[in-house]
């Protein structure tokens, strides 16, 4: 697996002086070729900021962000952003289909080709009737579809999610959410999904990580074995699933991932073992000379 997306030494401080805030604090991380990777982290922390230096919208102080090993640098072609915010994204004076098309002006394509590829991606979200209405005629969660299509017309190498899902009901939160796994895996694309919602990362991803109160530093990287194919009731019910909300919610909690205490554990076992060995070692010298 090749590496989409390498963030290292990451610091985005606002402002200078007394004022000065740092947002995100020396963060370094990958996400591979075709992985849907999560990050969660505590309100406020630098999640967005993050996503914004990595989309080239805004400039970090210091560090470095590269797209399949191209630095970025202004805003990369071949990357997409989905906003929580559908209602301010989308253009209500165009049509559905004119919105989703909007971004491939800028490509070198026909008209017959941004065409085709915007029916192509509203299809794929389930919208293909919908073309000629304008966005306000539809309802939130068909509106973040379109957001979604627009998206995935480009077809960008990486798509970045901003708490996409946080201003829909939950039911069509679930439907999203499966939508978002669906296109993935059809297209093979690397996706970014920032969340502050637990088992919205641990069911949506290939990999959480868990980012700490501000200024955001990982805390953790968390792989999620959970199956390909997941169920909104039976994956949400089963006992992996269940751990692994249970130590995202510790780790944001600012306690210790059970894998880490399970080796500090161990290590302190290994070393009351190596102790009383070098002891008994010492008693028995003794006891020959
Ligand atoms: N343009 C800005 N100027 C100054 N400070 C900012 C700016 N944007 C964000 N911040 C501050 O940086 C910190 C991180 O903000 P950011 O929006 O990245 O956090 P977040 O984790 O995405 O928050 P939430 O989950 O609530 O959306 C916050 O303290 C915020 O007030």
């Amino acid at each position: 697996m090749s590496t989409m997306l390498e963030v290292s030494g990451l610091n985005h401080r606002y402002g200078a002086g007394e004022k000065a805030h740092v947002a995100v604090n020396d963060l370094s991380f990958t996400v591979e070729t075709g992985q849907l990777a999560s990050i969660v982290g505590p309100s406020g922390c630098g999640k967005s900021t993050l996503l914004r230096c990595i989309a080239g919208l805004v400039k970090p102080t210091s560090g470095r962000v590269s797209l399949h090993g191209d630095d970025v640098s202004g805003v990369p072609e071949d990357l997409a952003v989905v906003f929580q915010d559908y209602s301010r994204s989308l253009f209500p004076w165009l049509s559905v289909a004119k919105n989703v098309e909007f971004p491939l002006r800028w490509r070198n394509l026909s008209r017959s080709e941004r065409r085709t590829r915007a029916q192509e991606a509203l299809e794929s979200v389930g919208l293909s009737g919908v073309g000629s209405k304008f966005p306000w005629q539809l309802s939130g969660g068909m509106q973040q579809r379109v957001s979604i299509a627009r998206a995935l017309a480009s077809r960008p190498a990486l798509l970045l999610m901003d708490e996409p899902f946080a201003s829909v009901d939950a039911q069509t939160r679930f439907e999203l959410e499966d939508l978002t796994r669906r296109v993935q895996r059809e297209n093979g694309s690397t996706v970014l999904v920032v969340t502050h919602d637990i088992d919205e990362s641990v069911y949506l991803s290939d990999r959480v990580l868990v980012l700490s109160k501000s200024p955001a530093t990982i805390v953790a990287d968390l792989p999620v074995g959970l199956p390909a194919e997941r169920n909104q009731i039976t994956t949400r019910e089963s006992a992996e699933f269940v751990t692994l909300r249970g130590e995202v919610a510790r780790l944001l909690h600012g306690g210790a991932p059970e894998a880490v205490t399970a080796a500090a554990d161990a290590a302190e076992y290994e070393l009351a073992q190596q102790d009383a060995a070098a002891d008994s070692a010492e008693a028995e010298a003794r006891t020959k000379s």
